[in-house]
Parts: C-alpha cells; sequence; structure tokens
C-alpha cells in the first residue's frame, strides 16, 4: 500500500511532535523509524495508524485518510511497547479477537510464535511478564500479516534471545509475503542489518530517508587535516562535518577507496553512528 505523508504535523498544545513532514513510502518494505527520545515517532505511528487526528496535513494510505476508517485499519496493526491488550483478556481471547479483526489473519503462524515463546494460552494478559506481553504483542503483530504492520518499540523485557528469535521469524514472514513493516527501536545495531529504508526524525522533523544499501555503501567517514578532507569534499554531497584542532571528519555520499587513494582516513558509518551524528548536531540548532 502507498503511503503518502504530506505536510504533516501535529501539535500538543505548545508542543510541536511534528512539523510539517512530507515523504512517501511506495512500496512494502522494512522500513526503520529512528530519532531520538520525543521526537515524533510514536506521534507518526499513531496518525498512521488511525489513532489520533494531524493539526495539519495529512497521512494517505492508497488515497485515503486512515482516521476513522475501518476498510483501512483492518489493514493497519500497530504494536506498542506495552499495553497493547486488555489486562482482564486470556492470551487465547487476544488471539481471537485479533483473528476476527484482521481478513489475513494466520493462525498457524500464532500458534507457532505461542510455543516458540512458551506463551499460556489460559493465561490472563495482568499475569504475564513484561517480556510475555511483549512476546504476544509481536505475535498478533506478525500473525496479523497486515499490509501495512507497525512495530513501536515492541519488545520491552525481552531477553535477547527472544529479541533474536523475532527479527528471524520477521523476516522469514517478510520474505515469504512482502509487506510494509515499519519499526521503530532505539536497539538500532542490533536490527539495522533488516532495515531496506531508514527515516530519522529530530525534533519533529523528517532528517533523512534513504535505502540502507546505500547507506551501508555509499557512506563514508574521512578524517584528515581540514585541507585535505575540504578538497575531497569539493564534489561530493556532504552530508555532515565537524573540526577539531585543526582535523576535520566529515560524513559523505562517497566511495571508500577513492577517499584512501587521497590518504585519507576511512570508515563506513553504522546506521546507529549516522543516526547519533545527525541528531547531535541539530539537536536545538
Ligand atoms: N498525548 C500527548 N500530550 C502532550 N504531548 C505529547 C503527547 N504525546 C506526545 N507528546 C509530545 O510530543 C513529542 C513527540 O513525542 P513522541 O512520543 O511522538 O516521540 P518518540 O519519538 O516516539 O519518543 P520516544 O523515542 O521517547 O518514544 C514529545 O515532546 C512528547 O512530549
Amino acid at each position: 500500500m502507498k503511503i503518502e505523508v504530506r505536510n504533516l504535523s501535529k501539535k500538543y498544545k505548545d508542543n510541536h511532535a511534528l512539523k510539517n513532514i512530507s515523504f512517501n513510502l511506495e512500496e512494502p518494505k522494512i522500513y526503520g523509524l529512528l530519532g531520538r527520545n520525543g521526537a515524533g515517532k510514536t506521534t507518526f505511528m499513531d496518525i498512521l495508524s488511525g489513532q489520533i487526528l494531524a493539526s495539519d496535513g495529512q497521512i494517505l494510505i492508497d488515497g485515503e485518510n486512515p482516521f476513522d476508517n475501518q476498510r483501512l485499519t483492518e489493514s493497519i496493526c500497530l504494536i506498542k511497547e506495552g499495553h497493547n491488550f486488555r489486562k482482564d483478556l486470556k492470551v487465547k481471547n487476544v488471539l481471537k479477537i485479533y483473528s476476527f479483526f484482521y481478513p489475513n489473519w494466520d493462525q498457524d503462524l500464532a500458534e507457532a510464535l505461542i510455543k516458540e515463546y512458551n506463551l499460556n494460552l489460559n493465561s490472563k494478559v495482568k499475569t504475564l511478564s513484561k517480556g510475555m506481553e511483549s512476546a504476544l504483542g509481536i505475535t498478533v503483530g506478525l500473525a496479523s500479516k497486515a499490509p501495512i504492520t507497525i512495530f513501536d518499540e515492541p519488545y520491552i523485557g525481552l531477553d535477547a534471545p527472544s529479541r533474536k528469535k523475532f527479527y528471524e521469524i520477521m523476516l522469514e514472514e517478510y520474505q515469504a509475503e512482502k509487506r510494509t513493516i515499519i519499526f521503530s527501536t532505539h536497539l538500532i545495531d542490533e536490527v539495522s542489518l533488516l532495515f531496506e529504508e531508514v527515516l530519522i526524525l529530530q525534533e519533529g522533523s523528517l532528517i533523512l530517508q534513504e535505502e540502507s544499501e546505500i547507506l551501508r555503501d555509499n557512506t563514508v567517514a574521512v578524517s584528515g587535516t581540514i585541507e585535505e578532507v575540504e578538497a575531497f569534499l569539493s564534489d561530493k554531497e556532504v552530508i555532515e562535518k565537524k573540526q577539531l584542532a585543526g582535523m576535520m571528519t566529515a560524513y559523505v555520499y562517497g566511495n571508500m577507496e577513492e577517499a584512501k587513494m587521497q590518504g585519507l582516513h576511512v570508515e563506513g558509518i553504522p546506521i546507529q553512528e549516522l543516526m547519533i551524528y545527525l541528531t547531535e548536531r541539530k539537536k536545538g540548532a
């Protein structure tokens, strides 16, 4: 499903959570939605899933507004970092309710995940540990097979092996049947290899949207004297640069080999580093 974000703003009283952002998510892909605390990620995902209204601008999904739109909401599954389910429901009833709601619901997958995460179908949600509740959220998100599946920090309390399992199954499912998965996380290093496209929000603005492959293969951090680095940058698209004691480090779109040939110190930029670098500079700017 095509997602068009047009001049989207959200204000909570005087707080501009989203500031006039525009972009498109054209294809089913795994998108990483990244940003510091308070950047606006949850607000964006809440508007996208039709839970709250924008203050200005709009999101269109295949040309329609998701708010109060039954046809669209059964195509969107949002799993948050907790409080996804009513506490007095049993696990099996949670699954039943969601299976009625989502037309593409995959009961076999739901059962396999329940087994994988050792969840008891007869346990009430209120008796689950934080990690178990997260596992139930992941189960619902994946088994919904919703064409737009959104995970907003979905794994509070979930241990590392369980998170790994989640990534593996998400990727298997995605490879078997492509869908739009929007994934927001602070554990970027852990998941960044899954992302096909990365979006970074900073203080309500979109500061980067790029394919991960381009970020991985075509962005480099080059360091050297200010003169050397500036000379290298002359015909490059610069992401960011900083100077310290006569030396300069620049993040650029460019080729490692070319920079090496010019005697510069060159490193790849992990997505997590790029995020930190970009959002450090912009904070309060
Ligand atoms: N219901 C609300 N009422 C008032 N302000 C809100 C509300 N929800 C979010 N905000 C504010 O909007 C801004 C964006 O918050 P949001 O939760 O979207 O950020 P986030 O990127 O998801 O952050 P985090 O990574 O910490 O979850 C923050 O300044 C936050 O305080």
